[in-house]
């Protein structure tokens, strides 16, 4: 079997995105592998799995899976390059698209300037709803982790992140920190870990040790529950520049239980296919 795909990245996120808008693609582990790995495959941090909408008033489903095979309901710097995929491969022409996943819905603006505008909804910050273990809401929360506390906001955005504030995400441990919390049993679907560094109420930094990818250079849906974060604890104003490794963000919003935007490139890198006979 030939199977074609586009190799996409948004501020250095990078992703396989698949057309499965005309035939279903149910990946198996082992494709997902193939795919996912930067040795023995294509290589990429998730794999984007474009479909026909299943419900009204949708334009697409939009599937996400991270290197490690899991899937998963949010992905914002995905979101962005499925808005230019759709639009360069003539499945629609719409400047703004309703894209369902299966925690969300997401809103895609394309914009002029090639940039595109996602809002990713509102921030939901019940521990239920992250899902966190904890006996109450808190905008900080504290672990022991190796005789060390760690203190932290939590919050959804469509997939659980725990937001960490650091001095300097230069030296910020998050090869050592990230993979013993990802899977920390108070987040009973793993977490997204991030590492923020507040450098002023509109500039902030960020490092993300992504759930089921590991450290990313970009992590839209951690942008935007960094600035979440850092507006519950009075630190940030209603648009901040979020600088990442992989380039910039604009993550925008009014506070709690006002919608999140966010505003970043989404660039195609080449085209492929893969020979799979599994
Ligand atoms: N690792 C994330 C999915 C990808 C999110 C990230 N690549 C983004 O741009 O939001 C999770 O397991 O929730």
């Amino acid at each position: 079997m030939q199977l074609r795909f586009t190799k996409m990245h948004g501020t250095g996120n990078d992703f396989v995105v698949i057309d499965a808008t005309r035939a279903r693609f149910a990946p198996t582990p082992a494709l997902l592998h193939r795919l996912t790995d930067r040795r023995f495959g294509v290589g990429c941090d998730q794999v984007l799995v474009v479909e026909a909408p299943s419900v009204p008033d949708v334009d697409f489903d939009y599937r996400i899976f991270n290197a490690d095979g899991s899937e998963v309901g949010q992905c914002g710097n995905g979101s962005r390059c499925l808005a230019r995929f759709v639009a360069d491969q003539g499945l629609s022409d719409k400047p703004r698209l309703r894209v369902r996943t299966r925690t969300s819905i997401l809103e895609l603006q394309r914009r002029d300037d090639g940039q595109v505008t996602v809002d990713m909804g509102a921030p939901r910050f019940e521990p239920r709803d992250i899902p966190f273990k904890a006996a109450e809401r808190r905008a900080r929360y504290a672990l022991d982790m190796d005789g060390q506390r760690i203190e932290f906001g939590a919050v959804s955005m469509g997939n659980p992140h725990l937001v960490m504030e650091v001095a300097d995400v230069d030296t910020a441990p998050v090869g050592t920190l990230g993979p013993k919390l990802e899977p920390h049993p108070d987040f009973p679907e793993r977490v997204n870990v991030g590492f923020l560094q507040i450098v002023s109420r509109d500039r902030v930094r960020l490092r993300v040790f992504e759930r089921g990818a590991g450290e990313t250079l970009a992590c839209g849906s951690g942008a935007c529950a960094a600035v979440a974060v850092g507006q519950l604890w009075g630190r940030l104003d209603p648009r901040v520049i979020v600088q990442v490794r992989g380039g910039e963000l604009i993550i925008e919003s009014k506070g709690e239980g006002e919608p999140v935007l966010m505003t970043g490139p989404a660039q195609t890198v080449f085209t492929g296919e893969l020979e799979w006979n599994e």
